[in-house]
């Protein structure tokens, strides 16, 4: 596996979820043994391809504890190995992912979002802007297990449609592949749930900012990253001007 960051990325998260499948597959004795299988078993190949592939690079986890190396590291992969874990969980779900991004003196270089059970990976390599959407009410991609107060708010606000669905990963792609318009999310989540499907999203377009406006920030040494908006750039203004309506009232 050589190539480009690009390219490697999106053979990783691709590959990681092939073996997600395999995992999901076997009989396990409930849900949380399942989970902890996937969530195990990805990020440990995911690491061993990484330290094997770019030795020199460092790797933020979900699955593993945080290396201090990564706070003056010129590259650091920044990984979730499986996003959506408990829809993983779900047979009969399809709305998990698997995020690989590539962090480089400061921005995102690259990215992938496997969406495993779909047999398809989404890749800064090669990624189209949206179709043109249909006409009708804005379509928001939003938690199906913690949705944001927020969103209902908004929803209420722009007599907007809420798209329920699990994973970061897949919601954002929602928005690349046109299926919603934007994807709102508050009150918690950490670097490795948006790095990559931001990466995805920019490359296609798209906005992506925190619910202020301000610019999404990666490897900070607290990776806490409790809100993001990736929308069509058409509907940036106009949801960022209501949230901000929203966080005044
Ligand atoms: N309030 C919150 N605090 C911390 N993490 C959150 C969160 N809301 C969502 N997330 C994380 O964001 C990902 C997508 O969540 P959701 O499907 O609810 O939108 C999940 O990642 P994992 O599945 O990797 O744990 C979930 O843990
Ligand atoms: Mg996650």
């Amino acid at each position: 596996m050589t190539g480009t960051d690009h390219d490697l990325a999106r053979t990783l998260a691709t590959r990681a979820g092939e073996l997600l499948l395999t995992v999901r597959s076997r009989d396990f004795a409930d849900a949380a043994a399942r989970k902890a299988a996937g969530d195990g078993e990805s990020h440990r190949w995911l690491a061993d391809q990484l330290g094997a592939l770019r030795p020199g690079d460092a790797v933020l986890s979900e699955e593993a504890a945080d290396d201090p190396a990564r706070l003056t590291a010129d590259r650091v992969w920044i990984v979730d190995p499986l996003d959506g874990t408990r829809e993983f969980s779900e047979l009969e779900r399809t709305d998990w992912a698997v995020h690989v991004a590539l962090w480089e003196r400061g921005e995102l270089a690259a990215g992938a979002v496997a969406l495993p059970a779909e047999g398809t990976t989404l890749g800064t390599s090669a990624v189209e802007p949206p179709p043109a959407r249909p006409d009708g009410p804005l379509r928001l991609a939003v938690s199906r297990s913690r949705p944001p107060a927020l969103v209902a708010d908004l929803v209420a606000q722009l007599a907007a449609e809420p798209v329920a669905m699990g994973s970061a990963g897949v919601k954002a792609m929602s928005v690349v592949r046109g299926a919603t318009d934007a994807y709102v999310h508050g009150g918690g989540q950490y670097e490795w749930d948006s790095a990559a499907p931001v990466a995805v999203a920019r490359a296609a377009g798209l906005h992506t900012s925190r619910l202020d406006g301000s610019p999404l920030r990666y490897n900070r040494p607290d990776p806490y990253l409790p809100d993001l908006l990736v929308c069509r750039p058409e509907f940036a203004d106009q949801l960022l001007a209501a949230l901000a309506g929203d966080a005044r009232g």
